[in-house]
This record gives C-alpha cells, structure tokens and sequence, in this order.
C-alpha cells in the first residue's frame, strides 16, 4: 500500500528526499520553480533515474517491477498530443498495460473528464485545457493503483478544476493513491490530505496542510508574506 521513496539524490535536482506515501489520500508536492518537484514526480513514477536511493511500491523496488506501468499512472507537465488521432483513441491508449480493450473504464474516463460528445473529434484540434483533460482520462482510463500527476489543474477552467478535484478525491477514498504537484497552495491546503515541500532539491516539510504550508513556510521556502483568509476547507492565500 506504500510507495516508498528513500533518500533520492540527483545531481542539481534531488537531495536525499525520503518520503513514505500511502494510498487512500491526496499527497501534494509544493515548492517554487525548479525546487525538483518534477523530478520527484518522474522519479516515483519510475521514469527517471537517480544518481542515489530507491523507490519501492509495496516493499518491492520500482526499478525491477514489471507491474509499474500498469500500477502507476502518470501524467506529465503541460502535455500535448502530438498524435493525429481521435479523443477516443488517445483515451483508449490508457489499456495498453492492461493489454485488453475493456470499454467501461474508457467509457468512465471520458465521462469523469466531462469528455462526453468529443469522442469523435481530432484531439489535435482541441484546445489547451481540453487536451488536458483527454490526457487525464487517458491516466484514469489504466485504472492505475496510483496516480501521479504534474500540475494537473493548470489548464483547467474553475469548473473543470473542481470537478477534477472532487474525482481525484473520490478515486482516493476508493483506496487509490493520488500524488499531485500543484502550485496552486490554496488549492493544496483545501484539498489535499499531506503536503510535501520542497526547496532547492530539498524535503523541507512532510505534514498536514496547515502544518506543511503555514504562513511562516510560505515566507521561508517562497519568500512571501501571507496570510490565510476563510475557514478550513475553504481557506484563500492573500498577501499579507
Ligand atoms: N532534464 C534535465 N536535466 C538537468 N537538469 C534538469 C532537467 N530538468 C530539470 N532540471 C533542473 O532540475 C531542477 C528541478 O527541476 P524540476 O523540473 O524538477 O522543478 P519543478 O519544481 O518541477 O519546477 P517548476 O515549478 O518550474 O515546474 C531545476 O533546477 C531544473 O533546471
């Protein structure tokens, strides 16, 4: 039930991050620009290489696991599809691991993304936002274990953020893992049930949102004032 990850270093973007994740919740990686996030994301997804330290899911290492890519789904930052293809092809790449071509979990993926009635259509000739949300449901097509993914909301429109949010929840509660880089922290302390922080390559925080992105955190790892405004659950990020 655990994706584990000790003491990761990469030259210039990792330093000894160790971290247990469990399934059943929604992790957030917070940091600045080029704190690593990425790069973790990458690392526990089993796509990138580290100089230093191991990735395990369940006590087995990632590197060895002929299961990763049909038990970890990743979406990467700002995707694009490069392919010529229709949205429901590009949906039905997400069986791949599986090697079927089961139809209800396509069908469900593109219902989850609000995708209904684009099947059809060139993905191509989709907007920014839209082929997020086709590439999305690609992830949630694999019905992965866990998913991992980069700023998933930052193409999306308010709505769409929402509705995404409220799914990933459910998927986690469902006993899925969930692992989200986001920038936006407001959206970290509302939604997500851990927080790691990172800054220049470093774990800086591994906690509960309001312990994990206090005022005091923010000011240290972003160097901005602010201050948290609402009720829990519902907190908005004004500077201060
Ligand atoms: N392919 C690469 N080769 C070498 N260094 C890289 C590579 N990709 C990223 N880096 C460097 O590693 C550091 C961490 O990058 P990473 O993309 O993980 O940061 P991030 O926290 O996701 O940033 P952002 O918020 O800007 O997306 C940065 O200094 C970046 O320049």
């Amino acid at each position: 039930m655990t994706l584990s990850a000790q003491y990761l270093s990469l030259a210039g973007r990792l330093e000894a991050a160790s971290c247990a994740l469990e399934k059943g919740g929604i992790t957030a990686i917070c940091g600045p620009n080029g704190a690593g996030k990425s790069s973790l994301l990458q690392i526990l997804a089993g796509l990138l290489e580290t100089d230093a330290g191991e990735v395990t899911l369940d006590g087995e290492s990632l590197a060895s696991l002929e299961s990763r890519a049909k038990r970890l789904g990743y979406l990467p930052q700002a995707p694009e599809i490069a392919w010529d293809v229709t949205v429901r092809s590009v949906v039905e790449l997400g069986r791949i691991p599986h090697r079927d071509a089961a139809t209800a979990p396509v069908e469900a993926a593109i219902a989850a993304m609000d995708l209904a009635g684009y099947e059809s259509r060139r993905a191509q000739a989709l907007s920014g936002g839209e082929q997020a949300r086709v590439l999305l449901a690609r992830v949630l097509a694999g019905e992965p274990e866990w998913i991992l993914a980069d700023e998933p909301l930052a193409a999306l429109d308010i709505g769409h953020q929402q509705a995404l949010i409220g799914h990933l929840k459910r998927e986690a509660r469902a006993g899925r893992g969930v692992v989200l880089v986001l920038h936006d922290l407001a959206m970290a302390m509302n939604h997500a049930d851990r927080v790691l922080v990172l800054d220049e390559g470093r774990l800086v925080a591994d906690a509960g949102p309001a312990e994990a992105l206090s005022s005091e955190r923010i000011a240290e790892v972003w160097g901005v004032e602010t201050r948290w405004l609402g009720e829990e659950g519902a907190r908005a990020l004004a500077h201060a």
